[in-house]
């Protein structure tokens, strides 16, 4: 048989005569172990840690009852890529993590990090599945998008780069920019539209009429700002040529990196039914913890005809699916993780597949913690994960003003249809909401929100024509891993992670 592997550790014996390789090819935490016989190849151009071999020979089974796995007897040496031992950056010693984030492109390689790839590739498997068995469509939403889903204005930005002059007047040409008597055109296009809402605020008009006329107002600002921002075309970067970069918005307009695939995947649900989608998400928060990511990626279903009660149960299923999935399909691997890094990783995953989540209010939840004097504990929602329930929590329907605009408003008129999935570890995994279907109350919430109307017409438009109740939620997929594998840092379960400074290979 032929095999192909990387050495993670070789030593030569009997006095040079033959030499142990310990093979890994990725496929699973064990090593082959090979012997080669210095007749069939130089033995140190072999051993050194970090060599690639392809080696034909025969698999020998040790004999009955010998406690030994089975050994490659190398026969010929295909094809060798060599490794420098003094300069291969990942000796056989124990790394830690840390160190391992410094060298993305080969960490791989090590233990600990291919487990975690394997795991990742189940779960993602495991999602696939569990949304298919349930009768979801797979649904692929932008990238590149107006919208902000949150409305937290966490977003990045896209432009377009244009290292020569020729390229950019040609850009000028097919898509002028404004003049400035266009620009002063809009300004008092806005002129005019402020003093209508005044007007009509001073005289005391209808909700519904006060409502039309700062939405018009609203779009008058979008359009004016969309016309100076194109008006200031950046020159930007010199290049090393001496040529000046310019950059100029995504076609003339201000576009942005999805921060959630939600609204647009809503689309689907409200035609197709019950919808997910699955992707790289970003956000522009300036955080370094071990909880966040700029690109992180998320699996958000969307569910038609149904309520938040719904949604809190497709997410406990999900989530318990996911678990049973690592069970059956990943125990090697999960059990290295126990032994390595969280000796309770198994017993967790056990525990959230068999057993029900525990559901309060966000005002229970909030009466519960009022007493908590504990410091060790700074955030709170860890104390009702691990402390008081010690399993995950769905806490559902929060006060409207800490929680999106899509999220449907409760009778009450204080509370929205919202929860959330908080584990013992991580914290908050899932958040999702019943979303408003009624499009006046949308409305008003998006003007509520302090958000303009225009960009969002066309999510109106879905409340418009054929409305429909319907609820959905977002699992933070790596946040996921963190939580089955127990690994402290988010940027470990990520094949590339991206942050403030980091975003290089
Ligand atoms: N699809 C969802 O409900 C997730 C939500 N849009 C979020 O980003 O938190």
């Amino acid at each position: 048989m032929v095999v192909g592997g990387w050495v993670r550790t070789g030593r030569e014996q009997g006095k040079g005569s033959f030499a142990f390789l310990e093979l890994n090819d990725g496929s699973c935490l064990a090593n082959l172990q090979v012997i080669v016989d210095a007749a069939v190849h130089p033995l140190a151009q072999l051993t050194p840690t970090g060599t690639c071999v392809v080696i034909e020979g025969v698999l020998k089974r040790p004999p009955e009852g010998v406690k030994q796995s089975l050994e490659l007897r190398a026969e010929r040496i295909l094809e060798v890529g060599p490794c420098d031992p003094g300069k291969y950056p990942l000796p056989k010693t124990r790394l830690t993590l840390e160190f391992l984030r410094d060298w993305v492109h080969l960490r791989a390689r090590t233990n600990t990090i291919s487990a975690v790839a394997r795991i990742r590739d189940e779960l993602a498997y495991a999602t696939h599945t569990f949304f298919r068995e349930n009768g979801f469509r797979y649904i692929h939403t932008p990238i590149i998008t107006t919208s902000d889903c949150e409305g937290a204005g966490e977003m990045f930005q896209v432009t377009t780069l244009f290292s020569d002059a020729e390229k950019v007047e040609k850009e000028l040409k097919e898509n002028p920019p404004p003049s400035e008597s266009d620009i002063e055109s809009a300004k008092l296009i806005v002129k005019e539209k402020g003093e209508a809402v005044a007007h009509l605020k001073s005289i005391k008009a209808s909700k519904s009429e006060i409502t039309a006329s700062v939405t018009e107002l609203t779009k008058a600002k979008e359009n004016l700002s969309r016309l100076e921002e194109r008006f200031k075309l950046k020159p930007g970067i010199p290049q090393k040529d001496g040529k000046t970069d310019y950059a100029l918005d995504f076609f003339g307009r201000q576009a942005f990196l999805t921060v959630s695939g939600q609204l647009q995947v809503e689309t689907y649900a409200c035609a197709l039914g019950n919808v997910y989608t699955f992707g790289p998400t970003f956000r522009a928060e300036h955080s370094h913890t071990s909880r966040h990511l700029a690109e992180f990626w998320m699996v958000e279903p969307e569910i038609a005809f149904a309520n938040l009660e719904d949604d809190m149960n497709y997410a406990e299923s999900y989530v318990k699916f996911l678990c049973q999935w690592l069970l059956d399909h990943s125990l090697e691997d999960m059990e290295f993780m126990a032994k390595n890094y969280d000796k309770t990783a198994i017993e967790r995953l056990k525990l959230v597949a068999s057993s029900p989540f525990v559901r309060i209010s966000y005002t229970k939840a909030v009466e519960l913690l009022e007493n908590v004097t504990d410091k060790k504990f700074e955030n709170p929602v860890s104390y009702l994960t691990e402390v008081i329930f010690k399993k995950p929590v769905i806490v559902y329907n929060y006060p409207k003003g800490i929680k999106a605009f899509y999220m449907r408003l409760n009778d009450d008129g204080k509370t929205v249809a919202a929860m959330d999935v908080l584990v013992p570890k991580v914290g908050e995994l899932i958040g999702g909401s019943q979303r408003e279907e009624r499009l006046d109350v949308l409305q008003q919430r998006i003007l509520d929100s302090g958000l303009p109307i225009e960009p969002y017409e066309w999510y109106l438009e879905l409340r418009r024509y054929g409305t429909v109740k319907h609820c959905g939620f977002g699992l933070g997929f790596e946040r996921m891993i963190l939580f089955a594998t127990g690994l402290d840092n988010i940027r470990d379960v990520i094949p590339f992670p991206r942050y403030p400074g980091r975003a290089d290979l």
